[in-house]
């Protein structure tokens, strides 16, 4: 199991536990679209670390992201493990190859 998975897991099974002693209960319990929120949100800051070029703040923030978007998977009942069948079926299909098939 990776840290990944592992997250995910903590995510799913805060579902329901106290917002007083669990970020992730109280983001949940606030919405779907307050988890979408938090997400553009961190996606953003890490927007500005790429640019900055600061490695150190940028690993931080993609951290972060990577955590808000397991959040948000889970606020509206999306598994990691479908979202990584994805990222398997596409292996070893170019994306130049790809977008050339979708015209
Ligand atoms: N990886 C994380 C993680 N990354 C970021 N955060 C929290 O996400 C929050 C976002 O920070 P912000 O500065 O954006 O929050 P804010 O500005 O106060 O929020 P606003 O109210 O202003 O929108 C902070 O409280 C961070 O601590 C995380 N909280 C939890 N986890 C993981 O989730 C697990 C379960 O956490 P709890 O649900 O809190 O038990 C933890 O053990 C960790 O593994």
């Amino acid at each position: 199991m990776t840290a990944l998975d592992r997250l995910a897991a903590t995510i799913e099974a805060r579902k329901g536990a106290d917002p007083e002693t669990s970020w992730t209960a109280k983001l949940l319990a606030k919405g779907p679209e307050k988890a979408a929120e938090k997400f553009g949100e961190e996606a953003v800051e890490a927007i500005i670390e790429a640019v900055r070029g600061d490695r150190a703040r940028l690993t931080a923030e993609a951290a972060d992201v990577l955590y808000h978007l397991l959040v948000m998977l889970a606020a509206r009942d999306v598994a990691l493990t479908d979202v990584l069948a994805e990222l398997e079926r596409r292996e070893g299909t170019s994306g130049i190859a790809e977008k050339a098939a979708r015209n």
